[in-house]
């Protein structure tokens, strides 16, 4: 089979079609490859905007719209109905970016009308005045868009344009727009520019744009494109994704960070098919891991679909870091039983309860609670392994709040020991405790993994990092790692270098978000409250840049005088959706407790809405805390319950009269457990609460 390139807006368009049609595009398809395509009736249309445009007959009522990019080579780039299909290819121009060389399409006669309606009304500000001219021509923006990019002045306007604009010049745009400067929007194009670019030579740009133009070898690669015509991530990566999940040679451990939808798991992915590709046949392995089992489960899904080839595949090792530990612990047939959050909850409140005390600001004599044990175990004992009150005595409590004094951390350290005893006796062990055994394990066998992918990175704890540092030999392509600070929502305060793990130079950062529309980021990134966050590089993070590549409705905040109404709403509301289409599993219900989840399951099911249930192995709405929505995506999304006495969970934050440091931490952390939750929306997003609503919804969404 020949070389036959398609475009990326095409498979979503193939998709929509009836069967027959689809069989119809297949053959024609067929045709182009055989080099058959007389037949195809290829037309040249007098009035379109672009020369190298043709339609061919598909059948009797629909036709397709393909590119000549020269030397017999054709581009699909989209099957209509014939009166659509002639608008469609009468309006499309193709061009080729003067900066980066990729082949871009615009509506032009989109671009047309817009200039027609937005003349009448010049703007006094415009959204590029700190832009020369030479500016946004060096970014590869198209000098002919200038004049009219002047009149623009508000982001609404820009977007109103944006859908007809070649989509690499909206994304330069949006980033100048966000508050890049154009210095930084650069630097992000950097690595992509090319020299001497021929604008003439449409082929040549065509395969400098493979987030855009799939050029397809043969009828197993085109078949398995056209099989999962959604997911458009196994194809098309955004050319920031594909340059790091397809770079050659990390020299050491690499560092890709993102905010939430960036694509990091998609990019860890590609990452994960690329390496073991490369690999040997002689039982070499790339370790893929995450947070939890679940999204564990989720990667191996993703996996699947993103290769079909089982060698591949066999090669790849996905599995949460505690199974992990887990599996390399009980390896020689040991038996350990895990502590589970029940039991530790209680161990650490009794604990707490005879434990140590400590004079409080109003002065007066107070004990420390349990979950401040439990946290100083986890992540200053634990963290640092100290075994012994001495080294506890002198050790740094970083992200930890005010100094503890020598006296206390005696008593604290009495209090630990105690808790540590009983668990001892009772002979179990809790994941993070069973991470440094297995770490211990691994340091004393050869490295079983030649590659090691971890996604979800900012809530592993030290030991975990111990652990992964221990599965694989220092080198270059050793770890390649994603992570958000901005998602963080345990109390995990890492810094890589002191694990071992050096990723300077290595970190590459990803701005746009692929998953969530404008509106719904916008009030998700309020809720962090402007807060910079410190990454698994100890460097500060930072949102700029980071934008949408859709648009929807606003999100909707309802407020309910009791639970009873809002709960009602809620069913009225995912009955609506469920009416409208829209997949059970792609409806999920967020709340902050336990309790609250279990309250919406049961008003669901008692309004035969299907909840699911991963046990039972019944598929439905997903109804689930917000600490489990971690990684996964919905079409819609409902977050309830966002009540001022739930949100923050006040068991989940110390008080600032115990330690204001700690106070405010805290509160970061349930700013972000909400923006985890709000961003796992697709489309649309609905947020409801019952009387004063939470303190960390933002005044006027
Ligand atoms: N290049 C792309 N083209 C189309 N869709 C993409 C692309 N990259 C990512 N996506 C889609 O965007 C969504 C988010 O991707 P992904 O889950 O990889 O992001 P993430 O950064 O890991 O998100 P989070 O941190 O919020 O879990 C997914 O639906 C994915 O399929």
């Amino acid at each position: 089979m020949a070389e036959l390139a398609i475009d990326r807006g095409f498979l979503p368009a193939y998709a929509r079609l009836q069967r027959p049609v689809q069989r119809a595009v297949d053959a024609a398809i067929g045709k182009f490859a055989e080099h058959t395509h007389a037949g195809l009736h290829l037309e040249k249309l007098a009035s379109a905007r672009d020369p190298h445009i043709r339609t061919i007959r598909i059948d009797q009522f629909h036709r397709g719209v393909v590119l000549a990019l020269g030397e017999q080579r054709y581009a699909l780039l989209n099957v209509l109905p014939h009166d659509d299909a002639i608008a469609f290819a009468v309006s499309r121009r193709f061009t080729v970016n003067q900066a980066l060389g990729v082949l871009e399409v615009r509506d032009q006669v989109g671009i047309e009308e817009f200039a027609r309606v937005t003349q009448a009304a010049p703007a006094t500000t415009g959204l590029f005045d700190k832009s020369s001219t030479a500016d946004l021509v060096r970014l590869g923006v198209d000098r002919d868009l200038v004049p009219l990019l002047r009149l623009i002045s508000t982001d609404e306007q820009l977007e109103s344009l944006g859908g007809r604009l070649p989509e690499v010049q909206l994304d330069v745009l949006r980033g100048l727009a966000s508050g890049l400067t154009v210095e930084e929007v650069w630097q992000e194009l950097a690595e992509r520019i090319v020299s001497g670019v021929d604008t003439d030579d449409l082929l040549a740009a065509a395969r400098r744009t493979p987030e855009r133009i799939a050029f397809v070898s043969g009828p197993v690669e085109l078949a398995a494109i056209l099989a999962h015509p959604f997911d458009l991530w196994r194809t098309f990566l955004h050319p920031t994704q594909r340059d790091v999940a397809y770079r050659a040679v990390y020299n050491g451990p690499a560092l890709v960070t993102g905010s939430a939808g960036t694509g990091k798991t998609v990019t860890g992915l590609h990452r994960a098919v690329f390496l073991a590709g490369r690999l040997p046949d002689d039982g070499s392995k790339v370790l893929l891991t995450t947070y939890t089992r679940a999204l564990a489960d989720a990667l191996s899904k993703q996996l699947y679909r993103l290769t079909g080839d089982p060698k591949v595949r066999s090669r790849i090792d996905v599995i949460s870091v505690d199974k992990l530990a887990y599996e390399i612990v009980t390896r020689g047939g040991r038996k350990v039983t895990i502590a589970d959050d029940d039991i530790m909850d209680r161990l650490w409140e009794a604990a707490a309860k005879t434990g140590p005390t400590y004079l409080n600001r109003a002065g007066q004599v107070t004990t420390l609670s349990g979950a401040f044990l439990q946290r100083e175990w986890e992540q200053v004992v634990l963290a640092q392994q100290l075994t012994s009150v001495e080294a506890y005595r002198d050790a740094p409590r970083k992200g930890r709040g005010e100094g503890l004094r020598g006296a206390q951390r005696e008593q604290v350290w009495v209090a630990i020991e105690g808790v540590v005893n009983q668990l001892a006796k009772q002979r179990r062990r809790t994941h993070t405790q069973l991470a440094d055994e297995a770490a211990e394990i691994a340091r004393r066998s050869p490295a079983p993994y030649q590659h090691v992918i971890v996604d979800e990175g900012q809530d592993l704890h030290p030991a975990q990092w111990r652990l992964l540092r221990a599965l694989v030999a220092p080198g270059p392509n050793d770890m390649f790692l994603l992570a958000d600070p901005y998602q963080r929502i345990y109390d995990s305060h890492v810094s890589l270098a002191q694990l071992g793990i050096h990723v300077r130079g290595r970190t590459r950062r990803l701005t746009v978000n692929y998953r969530t529309t404008h509106e719904i980021l916008d009030l998700s990134v309020k809720v962090l409250a402007g807060d910079a966050a410190v990454g698994l590089d100890d460097e500060a993070d930072t949102l700029r840049g980071y934008r949408s590549v859709t648009r929807g409705g606003a999100p909707v905040v309802a407020a309910h005088t009791s639970r009873d109404n809002e709960f009602e709403a809620l069913i009225e509301r995912v009955g609506t959706w469920l009416e409208q289409g829209v997949e059970p599993h792609a409806i999920g219900v967020a709340a902050r407790t336990g309790q609250l989840v279990m309250a919406v399951t049961a008003a669901l099911t008692d309004a035969y809405i299907p909840v699911a249930d991963d046990r039972r192995g019944i598929d439905g709405v997903r109804v689930a805390t917000m600490h489990r929505m971690k990684g996964l995506e919905f079409q819609c999304l409902a977050v309830v319950g966002l009540d001022a006495g739930v949100l923050p969970a006040p068991n989940a934050v110390t008080s600032a009269a115990e330690d204001p440091h700690a106070h405010r931490q805290d509160l970061q952390r349930e700013r972000c457990l909400l923006f985890v939750a709000l961003t796992r929306a697709r489309d649309v997003l609905y947020l409801s609460h019952s009387g004063t609503p939470s303190t960390l919804l933002p005044a006027s969404p």
